[in-house]
């Protein structure tokens, strides 16, 4: 068949355009929180794989924080229970505990085995592992909700080996209490913790939305860049619900404590991540410092 010029060009360009994020981010960590429905549809999960697999392959040092909560769900389901969630973080008793953290590590390692079968070196750990998530008891407005802990140390020592030896680190949300119990942590809270204790660069937070939306009932309310203080006001207001509550409390904490690009993005759009670090077309929810200029403008 003979070769169509134009269209070859057109790929060079698009790598072309590339270039000065791959410089921008060469070397810089880069924490992809990865959950919802962008993880249970198969097709999907492939595509996120394969973008996070590219970031690392052409030189940034990407780290996956991953959720299962759906899938933490049908399993507690299966064995006779009835899922109970008081203001988006799961109570946790014992036996939920023990079947959140076999569905996590099992969510993990077959993350583990597709980055591996891309040609990319991928280790799977908990926040057990080299001590990593240290918790304390979350209550959820006063209430007990069981095993749920609220990150308050973390030793990056492990994240650090990892990456130093060219490993893609793949984490599940599970943690270890003083009383050396094993704890579950919202993804979302983890991926926080883990970003600010890394210095990340970005924190890119994969969901099964647009992104935030001024009013979740007006799709045509979606807010393409918000400042913590525009984000704070929204909070207050009442117009933020569910999962979102604790992921825009902590893109909140994480700009505010030094992680300088924070977004949360649609993981149902394939390659979502790429089109938001490789373009500026500014997919998604962007949220700023108050310094900050347009970010869209700035993203270089
Ligand atoms: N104003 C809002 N903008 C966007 N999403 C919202 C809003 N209010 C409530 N939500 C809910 O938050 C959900 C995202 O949080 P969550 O389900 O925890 O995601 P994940 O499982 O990816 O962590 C959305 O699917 C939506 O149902
Ligand atoms: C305490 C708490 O709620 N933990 C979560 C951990 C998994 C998670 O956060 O998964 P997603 O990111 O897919 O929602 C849970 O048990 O569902």
């Amino acid at each position: 068949m003979p070769v169509n010029i134009d269209e070859e060009l057109k790929k060079a360009e698009v790598l072309i355009e590339a270039l000065p994020y791959i410089q921008k981010f060469n070397r810089k960590i880069i924490v992809v929180k990865y959950g919802g429905s962008a993880m249970v549809d198969e097709e999907l999960k492939r595509k996120v794989i394969e973008d996070v697999v590219l970031l690392k392959l052409v030189g940034f040092k990407p780290i996956i924080v991953h959720g299962g909560g759906k899938e933490i769900s049908s399993w507690v389901k299966k064995s006779g229970m009835e899922p109970k969630f008081v203001n988006g973080l799961r109570v946790t008793d014992e036996p939920t505990m023990e079947i959140a953290e076999m569905v996590l590590n099992k969510v993990n390692k077959s993350l583990v085995s597709m980055i591996q079968d891309l040609g990319v070196k991928a280790c799977g750990i908990s926040g057990k592992d080299g001590g990593m998530l240290h918790v304390k008891k979350k209550l959820s407005a006063g209430e007990d909700i069981g095993y749920v802990g609220d990150v308050d140390d973390v030793n990056p020592e492990i994240i650090h080996a990892l990456l130093k030896d060219d490993f893609l680190p793949v984490i599940c949300p599970i943690g270890f209490g003083s009383d050396h119990h094993a704890y579950n942590i919202n993804a979302d809270d983890a991926a926080c913790a883990i970003a600010r204790a890394v210095d990340a660069e970005k924190l890119a937070f994969l969901t099964d939305t647009e992104g935030v939306f001024r009013d979740f009932e007006d799709k045509n309310s979606l807010i393409s860049e918000l400042t913590t203080a525009e984000a704070r006001k929204l909070l207050a207001g009442g117009t933020i619900g569910g999962g979102m509550l604790p992921k825009l409390n902590n893109c909140i904490d994480a700009v505010e404590n030094g992680v300088s690009r924070v977004h949360i993005l649609d993981g149902r759009i394939p390659h979502c991540l790429l089109l938001e670090i490789f373009t500026n077309k500014g997919v998604g929810t962007a949220i700023l410092g108050e310094d900050a200029e347009h970010f869209y403008n700035t993203n270089i």
